[in-house]
């Protein structure tokens, strides 16, 4: 066996065990997190403002170094030995598109990461095409992104990472600064889709939306595991780790998401 391609077909997606995390200015932001996800689950990852989830998704590519534990993505460590194909593994979707786009036309900025891995031709042609259609984007592909609408810009920013054929989708905030209908095709995208998925947000209605399972970072612990929507009904855990439903919400009479 490859040591650094290959990974048990059981293991699960992710599976962080014992995390924990000091910035170099000796702020603890992570206390032994635990969490396992499953291949195909879609959860989110809630909690309130500094709990430490920007914190733990750095983490599972490798931007930053557990303090200790480990994390395992489809079964492969995340070190420094093995970054190139955990960054392949894991794709992160960060907020701002911007941040992610930055070729002439949306084709290249897809093709990009695929082609630093070596796909040439015909092969990276196609990988392209088909991370475009997966999010409704193959019109687009000739034009510049900045010609794009932001909701737009998201799609291509999910493209980029999904021709990569990740593990995982890690999405911060996917939701954000999106129109009604920008968020209800990025869902039926994301639903769409036939990949493990770790959303971060704020956006508790889209949480439960679409994802069957959700849990809490709270002071740097997972503070809760559990059916979003079980969660979601429980107010004194919600009001505990200040996290609040938009006024009128009924968790209890929402939308159930399909695993
Ligand atoms: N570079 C840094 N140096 C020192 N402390 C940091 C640094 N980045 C974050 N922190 C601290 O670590 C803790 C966790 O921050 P983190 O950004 O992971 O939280 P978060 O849950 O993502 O918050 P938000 O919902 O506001 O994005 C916070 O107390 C924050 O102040």
């Amino acid at each position: 066996m490859d040591p650094v391609t290959s990974s048990p077909d059981d293991a699960p997606s992710l599976e962080v065990s014992g995390l924990a995390y000091a910035y170099p200015d000796g702020h603890q932001a992570l206390f032994g997190v635990n969490l396992t996800v499953g291949r195909g689950e879609r959860v989110a990852l809630l909690g309130p403002n500094g709990a430490g989830k920007t914190t733990l998704v750095l983490h599972l590519n490798g931007i930053l170094d557990a303090g200790s534990g480990t994390v395992r993505v489809a079964g492969l460590p995340v070190a420094k030995r093995n970054l190139a194909e955990i960054r392949r593994r894991v794709g992160i979707v960060f907020q701002d598109p911007d941040d992610q786009l930055f070729m002439p036309t949306v084709r290249e900025d897809v093709a990009f990461g695929p082609a630093s891995a070596g796909l040439r031709g015909p092969e990276l042609e196609e990988r392209v095409l088909r991370a475009l259609k997966q999010v409704g984007m193959e019109e687009y592909a000739a034009r510049p992104p900045h010609h794009l609408s932001f909701g737009q810009r998201r799609r291509v920013a999910v493209a980029t990472v999904l021709a990569m054929e990740p593990e995982i989708l890690v999405l911060d905030e996917p939701s954000s600064n999106l129109d009604p209908a920008s968020r209800r095709e990025l869902a039926d995208i994301l639903r769409s889709l036939d990949v493990t998925v770790l959303m971060v947000t704020h956006d508790l209605p889209y949480a439960l939306e679409l994802c069957p399972r959700a849990v809490i970072l709270s002071e740097g612990v997972i503070a809760a595991d559990d059916r979003t929507r079980d969660l979601m009904c429980d107010g004194k855990l919600m009001r505990s780790h200040r996290l609040e439903l938009p006024f009128g919400f009924d968790p209890r009479s929402a939308g159930v998401p399909s695993a």
